[in-house]
């Protein structure tokens, strides 16, 4: 569960949670105040995902990505703060389980050559918690040829 205080100093000073990608596979996200907040980028621009009540957003996360060999890519965003309203998310990760393997699948890769390294879920775990929530930094290590 992710809580946003309302901040008087929302637009210069203070972030709600800098841009990234989810490290997990699928994540389902539900914005439960009806405050704006979220925002994605899409070629290079930011766009706010306003709240729908009731309504769930679906987020590709780094390894959907590289089990799709990139046919799936993840999807940045970040939260914002609001001057004057608190804001509450909530986001379930899904993940393969741990002893899994997280890097392209065979299927994909008998036709085409890998574009990512495969690890264990446990070695996936220790790279992700290794760096900051910041851009796309996880899946740059993932790269076979960065
Ligand atoms: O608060 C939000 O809308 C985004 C939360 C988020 O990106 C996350 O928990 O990974
Ligand atoms: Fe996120």
């Amino acid at each position: 569960m992710n809580y946003y205080p309302p901040c008087a100093n929302a637009h210069d000073k203070v972030v709600g949670l800098t841009p990234h990608s989810d490290a997990a596979g699928l994540t389902l996200l539900l914005q439960v105040s009806p405050v704006a907040g979220l925002q994605i980028r899409r070629n290079g621009k930011w766009f706010p995902v306003m709240p729908l009540s009731g309504a769930l957003v679906v987020n590709i996360g780094y390894i959907l990505e590289i089990l799709t060999n990139g046919r799936y890519k993840s999807i940045e965003h970040k939260a914002v703060i609001n001057a004057k309203e608190e804001r509450i998310s909530i986001a379930a990760f899904h993940s393969p389980s741990l002893g899994k393997t997280v890097g392209p699948l065979a299927e994909i890769v008998d036709k085409e050559t890998p574009l990512f390294k495969s690890l264990s879920m446990q070695e996936y775990a220790k790279l992700v918690f290794s760096q900051k929530l910041n851009g796309k930094s996880i899946i740059e290590l993932m790269k076979l040829n960065p």
